[in-house]
């Protein structure tokens, strides 16, 4: 074979290769330092974390109490009520052992009595957060995230907190369970694209 047909081919396979290796490359803030922490009853919260993992990379935690809560949602939501007027924090399962080696924390929950559940409240509590950049995120029946952002600042007044996300998520009260789930997940995954691009991690 002539020799600048070889090096012709050897350019044109160098460029096919480029090509792949950067359209399968996953966009990351740093997979190793990221670490996405949520709380999710039933799983739209979960979806969302799921999706922003996907598209950003890091580690998928669960928050999980203690003491689990009851499954019959007029329980449950008295039970928050309780806990939320006497302040308490529920002792969690869940213990991240190195959490200092993560700089960057997304932090996501639904909201529960228009404010951030109880769980939640004792992982901000508990974990110190000082120094990291946290990025909120949250589902909801249509009402919004409530305090829910406005005391994630209260409680982590020594970290950089970036422009938080929130969307609707299921409506328990009414029977709706997992609704971010089929066209409405592609949906929220786009805004999520929308809303990552802006606060510069996309
Ligand atoms: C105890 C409890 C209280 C809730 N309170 C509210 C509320 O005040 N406002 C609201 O919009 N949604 C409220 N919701 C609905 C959830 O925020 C919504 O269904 C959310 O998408 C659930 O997320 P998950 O599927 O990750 O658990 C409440 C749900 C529960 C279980």
């Amino acid at each position: 074979m002539n020799k600048s047909l070889v090096v012709i081919l050897s350019f044109l396979l160098f460029a096919v290769e480029m090509n792949c290796a950067n359209s399968q490359k996953k966009i990351s803030v740093g997979s190793e330092k990221t670490l996405i922490v949520y709380l999710s009853r039933t799983n739209n919260t979960k979806v969302v974390a799921e999706l922003i993992q996907h598209k950003v990379g890091g580690e998928l935690i669960v928050l999980i109490k203690e003491n689990p809560y009851p499954e019959d949602y007029q329980k449950i939501v008295d039970q928050v009520d309780r806990e939320n007027e006497e302040g308490y924090l529920p002792p969690l399962k869940t213990e991240i052992e190195d959490l200092e080696s993560y700089d960057t924390i997304f932090i996501g929950f639904p909201t529960w009595d228009m404010q951030m559940p109880p769980p939640m409240k004792s992982f901000l509590t508990q974990n110190d957060m000082s120094r990291k950049t946290i990025i909120p995120f949250n589902t909801n029946a249509g009402f919004g995230v409530g305090r829910g952002f406005e005391q994630l600042r209260e409680l982590c007044p020594e970290s950089d907190i970036l422009e938080g996300f929130s969307v609707e998520g299921g409506y328990e009260k009414r029977g709706v369970f997992l609704a971010i789930k089929g066209e409405r997940e592609e949906e929220v995954s786009d805004q999520l694209d929308t809303w990552l691009q802006k606060i510069g991690l996309l």
